[in-house]
């Protein structure tokens, strides 16, 4: 055995898992003390962030590393083995929180500028840029997806229904809108480089005035660059129309995007939306509105703010034509009906990949001003991704509701390494100064690719790297291999960037061992159809897809089949060796925190935790030979299984299991693994003792965890807690502390 010792990063972030990491993780140190195996923390939270960028007026005892900077440096690495739990992924409007609160606590950061003016303020939002949107996952993703549900879980999910799937009625008014022209699927070109290049983006005004938007950006050969555009004029009337369908019908309106991740693109056409819909009170305003700087691409809760700069009389007015729009268009989806707050309100709450699988679930309708599901228009503009939306929504009104007991699954291999495709454009993205062409020109002077645009278009571009490609389609064959399941690339061939990729893929598959295996490329509808079909009859199907369908896919499926995406397993095998294990597919879960707070209940599941600490220690003891990581990843595993079958899942209610009783459940059943195995005298012994006295305080501990519920709790903070506080919340058994802590 290797006397080294080998490290895991478990990722400190924000929100329900970072919460739960305060129960979790002391077990998981304890379990794994004196193994040769150290779980280390490092603070990649959005507040950690914020202190690390701006240290130039910190104390030295308030600064913190950029540890971000460093586990993408690592990542790099084959010693790279970090659990990565979800982090908040910051709009404009959580940033700003995020600052005051640390702000309150003496931190001197600097406050957010909006519409920088000064030089300094141009640098200070450039810096903030680093923070802002989906900051950490891009640089620590240097690898691609594979994300599917064990079979452990999907048996129990088969075996055990989760009850959240509502039926589809026999006529439903709801439909998927997206444009018929002028979004991003009709403007796509696309080339792949045939060597390598620095090349720079520039606009042409129709005066022939020439403007450097971007200059030195390499690109590598054989590397595939995109561009596409959002013509905005398109976009709003696509909204105007949808709007006064949805008015019509008497249905829901809603928007689906996904302003968080895609953080330059998305808020625009979330503004463009808000602003259409506020048309006649923005419109009426809109001189005072400048001058307050009142932003749509925040959200209404932005401009309802802002509205606190102006004397009472004028605020009330323009609340009150705010309030006029109501009586004139169509009801909004509604995020939180008691506060009022809508679908429009902040660009963060309604985010597609988690919100469309909502809308299949809960057969077809979202929530209204009233508190009832209702039938719903769901706006996803762009068709590159808004048809299989469409699609699968069809499929359920000629079908009805799945059936968790018996639907088959669909795993996904994604092309995710190097920042691929739009998820890497944001430093790619320009609104159209003026009507003209933006034109991406190579080091010889020629035009690459050129796009027409008119004033305030959103012109995106986007880069994918060859190696990052062939490992993929590798990845995507060896899960077809291992699995015997059809393998389906989602590609659509009148897509510019999946033209190319097709090309890729005929390229590289013949360079792997293919025999017998079933491997398609369909347009993302037919590959909806085709694996709804097999889902129907209870078989598996694997989808091979790009970045976005891998962030769409591998919510809507989990949350169908198994209630929740934070059930995936969810494997990133870095390029270079290392491995990224990311803890399931979903979120921060802002709602568990505000459950918590209110009343001491955290219906965070950590199962995604549980399942990638298996093959992060399993990948341990297959580089060291450290045969305890072995039998700590077997024993979990066994565990896991064990915790399933008891059901040991989080109530959704107060003063039942939540999080706290999960991890003391799976605590005990990995100390029972462990004393049970025979591989290992040493940990037999040691947990031996503990499984005994975890037994014989079982009651005892259920009961000091139960009795922690049922009242508000105050951990000192949403974006930064305190610490101690935090701990002594989620740590509230003396009994089973005694027990870790003696380990
Ligand atoms: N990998 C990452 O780092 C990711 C980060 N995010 C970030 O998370 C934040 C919120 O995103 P949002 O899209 O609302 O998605 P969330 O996943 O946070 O919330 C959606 C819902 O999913 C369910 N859910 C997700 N995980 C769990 C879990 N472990 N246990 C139980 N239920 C779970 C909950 O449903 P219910 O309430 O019905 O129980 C939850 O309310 C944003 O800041 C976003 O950017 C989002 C996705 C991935
Ligand atoms: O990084 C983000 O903002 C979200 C990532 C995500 O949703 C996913 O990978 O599934
Ligand atoms: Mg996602």
């Amino acid at each position: 055995m290797s006397t080294k010792t080998s490290k895991i990063i478990w990722s400190e972030i924000d929100e329900a898992p970072a919460l739960a990491t305060y129960s979790l993780l002391p077990i998981v140190q304890a379990f794994t003390k004196g193994t040769g195996i150290e779980v280390e923390t490092q603070d990649i939270s959005l507040s950690g962030r914020i202190i690390a960028n701006f240290p130039d007026k910190l104390r030295e005892d308030q600064k913190i590393p950029d540890y971000l900077t460093q586990l993408g440096e690592l990542a790099k690495t084959p010693e790279a083995n970090i659990i990565k739990l979800p982090n908040i992924s910051a709009s404009v409007p959580q940033l700003q929180a995020a600052i005051k609160e640390l702000q309150a606590k003496g931190y001197d950061v600097p406050d957010y500028p909006e519409e920088p003016k000064t030089e300094e303020e141009k640098k200070i939002q450039a810096r903030y840029a680093k923070v802002l949107g989906s900051a950490v996952n891009p640089v620590l993703r240097e690898g691609n997806s594979d994300r599917r549900a064990a079979a452990s879980v999907k048996k129990f999910a088969q075996k055990n229904p989760h009850r959240m799937m509502k039926p589809w009625p026999e006529v439903s008014q709801t439909r998927v809108a997206h444009m018929d022209s002028g979004d991003f699927y009709a403007t796509e070109q696309s080339v792949t480089m045939d060597k390598a290049d620095t090349v720079k983006f520039e606009f042409v005004g129709n005066d022939g005035k020439v403007t450097l938007l971007r200059d030195g950006l390499k690109l590598q050969a054989g590397e595939v660059l995109d561009s596409s555009v959002m013509n905005v004029a398109a976009l709003r009337k696509f909204y105007a129309e949808t709007i006064e369908e949805a008015k019509q019908k008497g249905v829901l309106l809603s928007l689906h995007l996904k302003a968080t991740m895609m953080k330059v693109s998305d808020p625009i056409m979330f503004g463009h939306c808000v602003s259409v819909f506020y048309k006649d009170a923005l419109e009426k305003h809109a001189a005072t509105l400048k001058e307050i700087g009142a932003n749509p691409n925040f959200g209404l809760g932005d401009i309802l703010a802002k509205l606190n700069k102006l004397p009472a009389d004028k605020k009330a007015q323009i609340e009150a034509d705010i309030q006029a729009c109501y009586g004139k268009q169509p009801d909004l989806a509604m995020v939180d009906s008691s506060k009022g707050i809508t679908n429009l309100h902040v660009p963060n709450d309604v985010i597609v990949d988690a919100s469309m699988p909502v809308v299949v679930r809960d057969g077809g309708k979202m929530w209204n001003k009233n508190d009832q599901l209702q039938d719903t228009i769901a706006m996803v503009p762009d068709r590159c991704y808004a048809t299989m939306y469409r699609e699968i929504v069809e499929d359920c009104k000629r079908h009805g509701q799945f059936n968790p007991a018996t639907m088959g699954s669909v795993a996904n291999v994604g092309l995710m390494a190097q920042k691929a495709e739009e998820y890497g454009s944001h430093d790619k993205t320009f609104e159209a100064p003026a009507a003209g062409v933006i034109r991406i020109v190579n080091s010889a002077g020629q035009a690459l690719l050129e796009q027409k645009v008119e004033k305030g278009d959103i012109f995106r571009a986007c880069q994918t790297k060859d190696i990052p490609i062939k490992d993929w389609v590798k990845l995507a064959v060896n899960r077809g291999k291992a699995s015997g399941e059809p393998v389906v690339f989602w590609l659509d061939e009148k897509r510019g960037h999946d033209a190319e990729i097709i090309k890729k893929i005929n390229k590289y598959l013949p360079e792997f061992d293919t025999k017998g295996l079933d491997i398609r490329v369909l347009p993302p509808v037919e590959a909806m159809k085709f694996s709804l079909e097999r889902v129907r009859k209870g078989q598996n199907t694997i989808a091979a897809t790009g970045n976005v369908l891998r962030d769409y896919l591998t919510d809507l499926f989990p949350i169908l089949e198994l209630g929740t995406s934070a059930r995936m397993l969810s494997i990133v095998p870095l390029i270079d060796g290392g491995g990224l294990f990311e803890t399931g597919a979903g979120g921060s879960a802002p709602k568990h925190v505000q459950q918590f707070l209110k009343e001491g209940h955290l219906r965070w599941d950590s199962l995604g935790e549980y399942c990638a600490l298996v093959p992060s220690l399993e990948m341990i003891a297959a580089n060291t030979g450290n045969q305890k990581a072995a039998i700590l990843a077997e024993t979990l595993d066994a565990a896991i299984g064990k915790y399933l079958e008891n059901q040991k899942e989080p109530s959704r209610k107060v003063n039942e299991i939540d999080n706290r009783g999960s991890n003391f459940y799976i605590a005990f059943y990995w100390a029972q693994a462990l004393a049970m195995q025979t591989k290992d005298k040493d940990l037999a012994a040691r947990f031996t003792q503990v499984a005994q006295q975890i037994e014989s305080n079982e009651a005892k501990i259920n009961q000091e965890l139960l009795a922690a519920q049922g009242r508000p709790v105050d951990i000192g903070g949403y974006f930064r807690p305190d610490p101690a506080k935090a701990a002594k919340e989620m740590r509230p058994s003396a009994t089973f502390n005694a027990i870790i802590d003696s380990i």
